[in-house]
Formats: structure tokens, sequence, C-alpha cells
């Protein structure tokens, strides 16, 4: 472990605002490592590198022989046995963890089989019992077997007042109790865990020594301390090992999913995490400042802290793309939560799975605020396929109603409410129109009654009435666009003539991710059809269930795609965590807003990495979903994800270009900066450079592309021999070919990016874009332009 570390002096780059100088010596180096906090403002926990072999590895065994002179050699093999042995001691207790988990499996599986008992007791109380005993228990079962891997990751060494003789005080994945009933290992998210995470050597809040333990399935392979309180342990006892466990964590390979953070989370993301559930917590910060792996916590923390409210309620966590959501997608179960909907935009309404992406101009148009109005003429449109009049004959009268007559009898339901919601008065309606033409005398005679029962037993009349107001679907109704004829009628004043030709090149084929918000419009406009046609004053119901396929239309049958949408009255959420909010449409504010009316609500996101052209726009929505409720802000200041040198380069392009960047501090720095090629042949160069990082990196390799290339360059790599086996496995593969816009949010321990101008010239906010791509990678960054 020693012989790997470099042995050259690193300078720090600001001191630790909480150090205190100290004695000399490897005593002053273990007290140097010692006083470095987890505050978001010191560097010397992960800047201040080894000075020596010597020197380190006195600091990292804490050898206290001061005064005497160690040789290098002695000095590992002190700090290894030491770290060996702390090793060893901690994987005894690890043991007794599983033993007890396995126990408690057994446990909760005894359970359930005692559940199933209960419903065999032939009555009513018994099945009940059963159901709540088995549900209970499966869903124990379910945080056991998920808490699995890394189960415990914490240890906190208390001084004697808060300890209180406790012992050490062990923080994992879930809480578990011994036999005894007595606390084994303390959640995580419990008030009892808050210290593991908020302690600093500043304010030590009663830990003297915060130790990570770092495991491989049930083993433990190393053990990382940071001695917060020296003081406390004036003799010594407590042995210090391990380089910072939040280095360890940074420095990993990176695969093609996030990992919990939960053994290294930072004060300052603890705060978000744990901020009360109450309104809207906003969280924002540049690049790789742990917004979106803090918002993933948070939604576990409320989980736990709350879980008869979010877990009835419900938690939606909506992100950019589905290729997002599965990077992000292990991060719950691996906290033990299973009960959240992950979303992407294109998913958020249920029933609907849109992944294809409009071109930008298209997006731009179908986002916009004034979509709202459009969709609102639309929900009022006359159905294109039915009869434009009715004409029949009674007794002696003809009776018509014109299509005039008809527009108007259309606006006079629709003013009593959304349109599904008016079926039960269609016919009615129809029916007092038509009886106010009714003159001839044999036809007042009979009176309004026998009317109404001749028309309702007259199919002409009951088919009109059906096509006339049919129970509409929002699809269907959106398909009703691609007419350019009536996207002209009703888009007059809202749209210019080149947006119209735009978007009516747009509806022909499947949903696009823009078009899921105009969905949901539509679906509230309309409104939900009353559960069943079983209304009493609906004259028609009993007729519509025989009747309804044969009177479907052409237009429904083409546009009405996939499953049935959900109803409107199940969309609320208890919770609603937006990812990359800075992207959200004014129309996608709508759709999300619509799902929070009731919420508390986790946002998070980064202005400067935008691809919405009109940030006001966008910022006036949002308000609007959120309505009147509690903000409470915050910032998180340090990016973990870039090297130093990478997000220096991302950076500095952001001042170059105007963008107004919120620019974090990059705490990790390896010492390579990224290159800018300049290439005879793009071909030779991507593959060159691919090569090189394949090499160099143990984890993911991306090559970014401007869209236009996208199918070029994915063929290139397909052919390559070489990165074969690394490019297959699709989502999974471990070199893969992006746009821009598909990184936002993901990272790679290397990028290639092709052709940086053509992405920045790609559309209104390619500069945006490109300076999302140059802040996704962990180690090496290659640009080539040719
Ligand atoms: N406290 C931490 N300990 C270890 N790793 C961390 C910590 N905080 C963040 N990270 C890591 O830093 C990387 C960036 O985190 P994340 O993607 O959440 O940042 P972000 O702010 O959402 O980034 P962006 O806005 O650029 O998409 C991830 O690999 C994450 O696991």
């Amino acid at each position: 472990m020693t012989s790997s570390r470099p042995t050259k002096t690193v300078t720090t780059a600001s001191p630790c605002p909480t150090r205190r100088p100290r004695g000399v010596g490897a005593r002053r180096l273990t007290e140097r490592r010692a006083r470095c906090c987890r505050s978001a403002t010191c560097t010397d926990s992960v800047r201040t590198a080894p000075v020596t072999t010597v020197e380190l590895t006195a600091r990292s065994s804490r050898t206290r022989t001061t005064g005497e002179t160690v040789s290098s050699l002695s000095v590992e093999v002190a700090h290894d046995t030491v770290a060996q042995q702390e090793i060893a001691h901690e994987q005894e207790f690890v043991d007794r963890v599983y033993t007890q988990l396995a126990l408690s499996t057994k446990n909760a599986e005894a359970l359930a089989h005692e559940g199933y008992g209960r419903g065999r007791l032939g009555h009513e109380g018994g099945l009940v019992e059963r159901d709540a005993m088995v549900f209970q228990a499966a869903k124990r079962i379910a945080t056991l077997n998920a808490a699995h891997e890394g189960l415990v990751f914490g240890r906190l060494d208390l001084d004697e007042v808060t300890g209180r003789g406790e012992g050490p005080r062990y923080i994992g994945r879930i809480g578990l109790r011994d036999e005894n009933r007595d606390s084994l290992l303390v959640d995580w998210r419990a008030p009892a865990a808050a210290v593991f995470y908020q302690a600093t050597a500043a304010d030590p809040q009663g830990v003297v020594r915060r130790r990570v333990l770092r495991c491989v399935a049930s083993r433990v392979t190393a053990v990382e301390d940071d001695l917060l309180d020296p003081e406390a342990d004036a003799a010594g006892d407590l042995p210090i090992v391990g380089e910072g466990a939040l280095m360890a964590q940074l420095s990993r390979a990176r695969d093609r999913t996030m990992h919990s953070i939960v053994a290294t989370i930072q004060a300052e993301q603890d705060k978000a995490i744990r901020a009360p559930s109450k309104g809207v917590v906003s969280i924002s910060g540049g690049p790789g400042t742990g917004k979106t792996v803090v918002a993933l916590h948070r939604a576990a923390y409320l989980l736990y802290s709350d879980r008869r409210r979010y877990e009835t309620g419900g938690v939606l966590v909506v992100g950019p793309s589905g290729v997002f959501m599965r990077y992000i997608e292990r991060v719950l179960p691996s906290l033990g939560e299973t009960a959240v909907a992950l979303r992407s935009l294109g998913e958020v309404v249920d029933g609907v799975r849109a992944t294809r992406h409009d071109d930008p101009e298209v997006a731009d148009v179908k986002g916009g605020a004034r979509m709202a109005e459009l969709m609102r003429r639309l929900a009022r449109q006359a159905v294109p396929d039915a009869p434009a009049e009715l004409r029949m004959y009674y007794r002696d009268d003809w009776i018509v109603l014109t299509s005039g007559d008809l527009s108007r009898l259309r606006r006079q339901l629709l003013s009593q409410g959304k349109r599904n919601r008016q079926l039960p008065r269609v016919a009615a309606t129809l029916l007092d129109a038509m009886w106010r033409q009714v003159t001839g005398e044999r036809g007042r005679e009979r009176g309004k009654e026998e009317f109404v029962d001749q028309m309702l037993g007259t199919q002409a009349f009951v088919e009109f009435a059906l096509t006339w107001w049919p129970v509409l679907d929002a699809a269907q109704v959106l398909g009703w666009l691609a007419d350019p004829a009536l996207l002209g009628r009703i888009s007059e004043g809202i749209l210019s003539d080149e947006e119209r030709a735009l978007l009516s090149r747009t509806w022909s084929d499947d949903w696009s991710v823009a078009d899921v918000a105009l969905l949901d419009e539509l679906r509230y406009l309309l409104g939900d059809a009353p559960e069943r046609r079983d209304d009493e004053n609906d004259p028609l119901a009993h007729l519509v269930d025989e009747n309804m396929p044969e009177l479907t239309t052409i237009t429904d049958r083409e546009f009405s795609r996939g499953p049935a949408m959900v109803r409107t009255e199940d969309d609320g959420y208890a919770h609603v965590l937006v990812d990359e909010a800075q992207d959200l449409t004014p129309m996608q504010w709508r759709m999300v807003g619509r799902r929070g009316r009731t919420a508390t609500w986790t946002i998070v996101g980064d202005p400067a990495q935008s691809s919405w052209p009109v940030p006001a726009e966008a910022a006036a929505a949002r308000e609007e979903a959120l309505g009147d409720k509690a903000r409470h802000d915050f910032h998180l200041s340090t990016n973990y994800r870039n090297s130093s040198e990478i997000y220096d380069f991302a950076a500095a392009y952001a001042s170059r270009v105007g963008l107004e960047a919120d620019l974090p501090h990059a705490v990790r720095s390896t010492g390579i900066a990224p290159e800018e090629r300049q290439v005879a042949d793009l071909r030779s160069g991507v593959r060159e450079a691919v090569a090189e990082l394949a090499d160099a990196v143990a984890g993911t390799v991306g090559i970014v592309v401007p869209v236009a290339r996208r199918a070029e360059v994915q063929g290139w790599l397909d052919s390559w021999p070489e990165h074969a086996e690394a490019a297959a496995g699709g989502a999974d593969a471990r070199i893969a070919v992006l746009i821009g816009l598909d990184t936002k949010g993901l990272e790679f321990d290397g990028i290639v990016v092709v052709q940086p101008e053509e992405i920045e010239h790609e559309s209104a906010t390619g500069r945006a874009t490109l300076y999302v791509v140059l802040t996704r990678a962990t180690q090496r960054m290659i640009t080539l332009t040719a």
C-alpha cells in the first residue's frame, strides 16, 4: 500500500482554516493530517500530498516513537502492521453484523411464514392479518437484502462526555439491533449518525476519531481515519491509518452507474440532505459538486424520517434522459429504498415512454410557454371527423343543427367544465336544442318526454352524439395537429409561418420527449371521463359500451398509441425531486408542477449548464409550479468529479465564451492537463485518442460528437477490432459514443471531444452544452479538431 504512494511534495492549495500549528517531526505530521476537516474550503485533507515515504507512513501509522530515529522500512512495516491489525479488528465486528443480518432475515422470513398461516384460519380477520404481516415481512426482507453490500461503513469514537462509555458507534446503510435489542448498527440517516458527517476538526462535536471502513461484500479491505480531536486522545490510544476516505472514493474508476457516497458525504452536502422536509429545497452548485448524488441521498433521508408520508404519497425523481435514469437507478436501492418512481422527462406521464428528441429548433418551439394557449385552443376544437351537422325528421318537422349551432352548443358545454367531464350532459344539450325546433302540432302535443325517448331509441341520433362528443384521449387530440390546416387555424397569433412549418412535420411519427409535456397539458384540459358511463343524468350511458368501438374515427385509430394514460387524479406525489432543473422547459415545469401541487420538493440545478434558450420564461414557469411554498437554498462549492486540471480548462472556456458560471473548487489533482489536438484525419485521430485513453484509465471512456456525426463515429468504433469488447453492451459499454446533450449528469474517466466547435454551434445554447461536455471527465480529456 505504501509503496505506490508518491514521494514528491505537492503544495497545499490553501491552508485548512481549522488548522492549528503543532510540534515537529512525526507527531507534527500526524497532527497536520488529523487537523484536516471535511469542510469544503479545507484543501488540506485532499491536496496535501505525502511529503516523504518516511513522514507519510509515520503519519499514517501514528508511530508514537517521538525522538527516536526510525528508518523508512521499519516505519512502513509498522504502518502495515497497525493497518492490518485495525482491519482484522474491524472484520470481527463486521462479521458479527452479518451474522445478525442473517438472523434478522431469518426472523423476517419466519414472520412471513406465520402470516401465511394466519391466512389459512378461514376468517376475514385472518386474511387481513396475513396481508399486513406478509407485507411488513416482505419490506423488511427487501431492505435487509438491499443493504448487504457495504453494510457497515463508518465508526465513531466519541469523547467521554458524548460517548458516555457506550464504546464505538458504528454507522451502516440500515440500522440493526442485536439479540438483546441493543443497537449494533446506526442507520446513516438517524440523528445519532449525523455527527459522522457534520463533525470537523474545528467543531468535533464529541468525535475523537472518525473511521471509514472500506469493504468488498462482507470483507473489510481498508480503513481510513480522521483524528478530529487529538486532545481528547492525548494518550494516543487510537491508531490513525489510511490516506483519507474521500480521496480514495474520488479516485476510483468509473463504471456506467452512479454509486452511493454514504461513507463520505461532506458537511455542506449533509446539510442539504438533512434539511427539513417543508417547502422547496433548492440545491445549486457548479459541475461535479454532488448535486445529483446529494439529492438522491436526500430522497432516502426523507423516506427514513417520515416513512408513512413519503412511502404512501410516493416520491418522484425526474431526470433529463433514460440514459441518466439508468446511471442513477442503483443509488436508492443500495440505500435500501425501492419505493421511488424514477422518471425521465419523456416518461413523466403514466403510460407514455418517449425517448426521441426533436431537433433543437423544434424542441424550442414545443417547450415554450405559448404552447399552453395553443393546447387550450386545440382542446376546444370540434372532432375533425365528426359530422358537421345533424339532420333528423320528427313527426312533421325537419330538425337541423347546423355547424354554427353545433359550435355554439360545443362552447356552451365547454363553459361548464372540462370536455370529457361533460359527457353526461351531451345528449340532453343536443335534445334541448332540437326540441326547440319541433313546432309541428303532432310533435308538440306528444311532449318533450316522448321526443327524447324516441330520439334515444334512434340509431342515427345516438351515433351522432357519440361521434360528435366522444371520450377524448390526449394522444388522439395532439394527433389532430398533423393536419396543417387545423394547426394554421389555431396557431394564429401564436406561431410564425416558419414555426408552423417546422411543427407540422413532427407529429407523424412516435412521440418525442417534448411532446410528453403537451400530452400532459391536454390531459388536464380534457379532463378524465367519468369513471363509468352510468351517470343517472346521462341518457346515453347504457348505449355506450356496445356502440363505442364502431364509432371510433379514423383519426382516433391513427393517433391513439400505446397503453391508455392513467387518470389525472392519480398523478400527485408527496415529494418531487427534479434533477438538472435548469433544462426543464416552461411546458415541462407545468407538467412536473401538476405532480407536486401538495408535495414537498427538492430542486437541483446549475443555470450555466442550461440548454433552454429563454431562462426567464422557464423561471416564471418554475415559480408558478412551486407556488408560494417556502424556499430553502443550499449551495455546494466543491467539485468532486473533475481533476483540477480538467476543471480549470472547462472553467477557462466558460469565462472565455461569457457563460455566467458558478465555478466550484476542484479538489483532486492528477498532474495531467487536458490535451487539445489538431488532427489531419479525424477517423485516425479518434482511433488513436480512444486507444490512448482506454489504456490510461481503468474505467469508462466517452466519445462525445456533434449530432450530425454520431452515426459515422459509432460506425468507426464498431469497426475497430481492438475496441470490440469494450464498445459492446449498449448502455453498459465501457466505451460509448454520445452527443453533447446526452452527457448531461453523466461522467467518464476519459473523454474524447470530437470537433468541439461544431458542438458549440449546434444550437442556441451550444456553448452551455460544450461546457457540460468539458466537465464530464474524471481523469483524462482530449479534444480533437480536424
Ligand atoms: N462526498 C462525496 N464523496 C465521494 N464522491 C462524491 C461526493 N460528492 C460527490 N461525489 C462524486 O462526484 C461526482 C459528481 O457528483 P454528481 O454527479 O452528483 O454532481 P453534480 O453536481 O450533479 O454534477 P453535474 O451538475 O455536473 O452533472 C460523482 O461521481 C459523485 O459520486
